[in-house]
């Protein structure tokens, strides 16, 4: 198996996007079909996503976009400055709106208050505050809304990484998402295979990035 740490997947990502060309909205949209495959729709019905505003953020609201298709039940809540936000964040929140009432976003005590208080109704969560953007330890409102999607105990699934969880060497940077399923996005990164916990919950999936991506990359094949 291949083991990737955070700047060897980041540079695998841009080596898709910048020199093969694949538009990142298609890796954005492969990422959250590949969750979705995960999803048991026949027993969870009641959504929540929490969103960071960088590109796992953005995987999360293609993936609330995809569940609202399906006539799912989605609440969306986005931690961050959506002035900051990727632009595939900015395009999947656009659509979003236009199919989802619940759009909470997370800034005061209050916000997390009622976030608490609303996911005790909801079947399953979707950890996409963070992924291999991840880069220093978690402090402040996500560290708090960290602690309360452990708290309400219920099913958790990951995108790409626990938010927390920092991807090279699998130290906790702070709070970590206590996650039932995680699913990593084309290759394992190292930080989930060297926690047992975690690696025993994870599972990978293809998002599109061709081999040619990785070899150059890893080995340094270019042709
Ligand atoms: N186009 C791409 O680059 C792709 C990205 N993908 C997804 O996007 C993720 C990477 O996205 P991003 O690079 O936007 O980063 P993230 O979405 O992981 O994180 C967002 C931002 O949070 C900030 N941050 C880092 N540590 C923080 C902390 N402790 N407290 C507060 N803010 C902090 C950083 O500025 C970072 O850019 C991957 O894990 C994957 O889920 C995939 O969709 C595949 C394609
Ligand atoms: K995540």
């Amino acid at each position: 198996m291949i083991l990737v740490d955070r700047d060897q997947m980041r540079a695998i990502d841009r080596y898709a996007i910048n020199t093969l060309k694949i538009p990142s909205i298609c890796l954005v949209e492969r990422a959250s079909l590949a969750v979705l495959k995960h999803i048991n729709l026949n027993k969870f019905g009641y959504f929540a996503v929490v969103a960071g505003v960088g590109n796992n953020g953005a995987d999360g609201l293609a993936l609330a976009r995809n569940l609202l298709a399906r006539y799912k039940d989605v609440e969306i809540y986005i931690v961050g400055d959506v002035a900051m936000a990727s632009e595939e964040f900015k395009i999947n929140l656009a659509s979003c709106e236009t199919l989802c009432e619940e759009i909470f976003y997370v800034e005061s005590i209050e916000d997390l208050e009622n976030m608490e208080k609303r996911l005790a109704n909801v079947n399953l969560i979707v950890d996409a505050l963070f992924g291999t953007g991840l880069n220093r330890t978690v402090t402040g409102i996500y560290a708090t809304v960290i602690s309360i999607l452990n708290n309400v105990m219920k099913y958790k699934v990951s995108i790409d990484l626990p938010s927390g969880l920092d991807a090279s060497t699998g130290m906790d940077l702070g709070e970590v998402v206590d996650a039932d399923l995680i699913v990593t996005l084309q290759l394992m990164k190292a930080g989930i295979y060297e926690r047992e916990a975690y690696k025993k919950k994870c599972v990978i999936e293809d998002i599109g990035i061709p081999q040619k991506a990785i070899d150059s990359v890893l080995y340094g094949l270019v042709n």
